[in-house]
């Protein structure tokens, strides 16, 4: 660490001057020069020599050792200067005591800078350390090991070039510097550990900006500091939810919230259909997560551990192949068919689950043949004469209007009304508008972690995805956020290239105008407000008691209730 040593609160006393005539005989002298030499009385006019041993003749530029009558040691250095043409000798005086004064300081601080950084080097916590311009000064060794980067790669270059250079692509110290106030941002590190960077700027006693300090601390698995910083604002949870439920794995029932109350009460409704076994349709236009849905079912279910969720879009495969991956067939059932013959995804699936997207498109001469297997829970392989029964639960989706289907013929009516019993249909994104802004922060999150960013979005950026009425599906938002994510050449996401964005899709958007009529003329925080009393009043709609609301927005109830008086709920 840089440390700026500051010299010994000294006397102009230890230093002085004496100016001799060429033989030495002494014709000015400052006031300090009785310090120097034992000497009360005027001492024009004596020689120099006299009053200093080891005097050197003639010997210029250097300081040297000279000792007076009582012994001090002093520095000397002589000069040849010309006054009114005569020459003269220029003699500096320094008090030795002051350069062991100055080698003691000089020790002392190393020293101290030694244990200094010794002890921040023992911090589990990462330090990072730079000057008012940004000049990178520290970093410790828990810096070192969290970010993978170099100390030479680091020390001596701006926070700034580093940040340019996508080194340091959030850098919470150039945002210290930027805002002069203090920081505090998640950072994903090099081996995904995800930071709570805390940043401060550090002035000194005139109140100048003098250095900015970060310090890291990986709460990756403080998971119960995660969660109780995330809880303080409401808008944080869009954090909440587990980054796994975006990969689509779930290991627990509360993975996927929605503040939409019917997406909410689907979600409910669908958790008490995870621990019984009948056959589920779910409907919904495409792309709003039907499969999301089921493989959420599956996840939570038992059936979990029995099997996989085996999926097959019916609409996708070759009409005449569909049977045989469906039932599997025996051995020589027809030309091309495996030695042995092969087993269907109703036996791959042992106790797991089958989901049949796009179940409108089964062709129709297949369908009795899943309507009889559905109602004896057991089939036959193609060429087979023998039933084989199966344990795998069936979950069916379809984007298509059955009902149609069914009057135009396309679709058997037995089996519409079979699969029919239990059905969850799930909203299209613009019928749950408060999700968006979660979800887009959910997905920003995700792709941040998978493509080593630390991406956020501009509050203008936010600002437009709250809004505008997205017309597109769950899908095109998450592959929106991937693209963001992937070209901002800046990790703050700004509104320019969201639009950007979207008018690349094709959708006509005029976003501004939307703010204008929607808002008028209220301010982001205010905007934000509206949509934290939407959430709250949604949680309590579909809550019974404050507590449970409070637990469903990750808040505490005190929290709660302040919020209620705050929105007069
Ligand atoms: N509640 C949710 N939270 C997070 N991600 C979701 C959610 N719902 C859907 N997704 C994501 O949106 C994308 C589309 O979802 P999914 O494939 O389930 O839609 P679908 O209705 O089955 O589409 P299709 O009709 O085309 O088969 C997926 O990447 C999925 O992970």
């Amino acid at each position: 660490m840089d440390t700026r040593i500051t010299l010994p609160n000294l006397e102009l006393a230890y230093f002085s001057y004496v100016i001799t005539d060429d033989k030495y005989n002494i014709q000015e002298y400052d006031k300090n020069f009785h310090h120097f030499v034992n000497d009360e009385g005027c001492s024009k006019n004596k020689k120099l020599s006299i009053l200093f041993n080891n005097l050197r003749y003639e010997y210029f530029g250097e300081f040297y050792m000279v000792e007076n009558e009582e012994g001090s040691q002093y520095y000397i250095m002589q000069r040849k200067i010309k006054i009114n043409n005569s020459e003269m000798y220029l003699f500096f005086l320094s008090d030795y005591s002051l350069y062991e004064e100055l080698e003691y300081q000089i020790e002392y601080l190393n020293r101290q800078r030694y244990i200094n950084n010794e002890m921040l080097n023992k911090l589990e916590d990462g330090i990072y350390i730079t000057d008012e311009k940004g000049k990178t000064l520290f970093v410790n060794d828990a810096f070192v090991n969290l970010s993978g980067l170099r100390r030479e790669e680091l020390i001596g270059e701006t926070v700034y070039g580093l940040r340019k250079d996508e080194i340091l692509p959030n850098s919470c110290c150039a945002r210290v510097i930027e805002t002069q106030g203090p920081v505090s941002t998640i950072n994903n590190y090099y081996q995904g550990q995800k930071c709570l960077v805390s940043g401060s700027p550090i002035y000194d006693e005139k109140g100048d900006l003098k250095r900015t300090i970060a310090v890291i601390r990986d709460v990756s698995e403080l998971d119960m500091l995660m969660k109780s910083l995330t809880k303080e604002e409401t808008l944080s949870l869009t954090f909440k939810k587990k980054l796994d439920s975006v990969g689509d794995k779930f290991d627990n029932e509360d993975a996927v919230f929605s503040n939409n109350r019917a997406v909410a009460s689907l979600y409910k409704k669908a958790k008490r259909l995870a621990k019984v076994d009948s056959t589920i349709l779910i409907l919904g236009e495409t792309g709003v997560g039907k499969d999301f849905l089921a493989t959420y079912i599956h996840g939570i279910s038992n059936r979990n551990k029995k099997g996989n969720i085996i999926k097959i879009n019916c609409g996708a495969i070759p009409e005449h192949l569909i049977e045989s991956e469906l039932f599997g067939y025996e051995e020589g059932a027809f030309t091309g068919a495996q030695r042995g013959g092969k087993k269907g995804l109703f036996e791959e699936a042992g106790g797991g689950t089958i989901f049949l997207d796009e179940i409108g498109d089964m062709p129709y001469t297949l369908q009795v043949k899943l309507l009889n297997a559905l109602n004896d829970r057991k089939f036959y392989r193609i060429g087979g004469s023998k039933a084989i029964g199966f344990n795998a639960r069936i979950i069916a989706a379809t984007n298509a209007d059955l009902k149609t289907l069914v009057d135009e013929k396309k679709f058997r009516a037995d089996l519409y009304y079979r699969l029919n019993v239990v059905t969850l249909r799930i909203p299209a994104l613009r019928e749950r508008q408060e999700d968006l802004l979660p979800l887009a922060q959910t997905f920003l999150e995700y792709y941040n972690n998978k493509h080593r960013r630390n991406c956020f979005f501009s509050p203008e950026c936010m600002e437009n995805f709250l809004v505008y009425t997205w017309p597109g599906n769950i899908r095109e938002l998450k592959n929106i956020v991937e693209r963001l994510v992937l070209i901002s050449d800046d990790s703050c996401i700004e509104a320019k290239l969201f639009r950007d964005q979207l008018s690349q899709d094709g959708q006509e958007i005029d976003i501004s105008s939307k703010i204008m009529s929607n808002n008028e003329n209220l301010s982001l925080k205010q905007q934000l407000e509206l949509h934290e009393k939407a959430i709250i009043e949604s949680a309590l709609e579909t809550k019974k008691t404050l507590k449970e609301a409070a637990k469903k927005l990750g808040i505490d109830i005190s929290t709660l209730v302040r919020k209620k008086q705050k929105y007069n709920i």
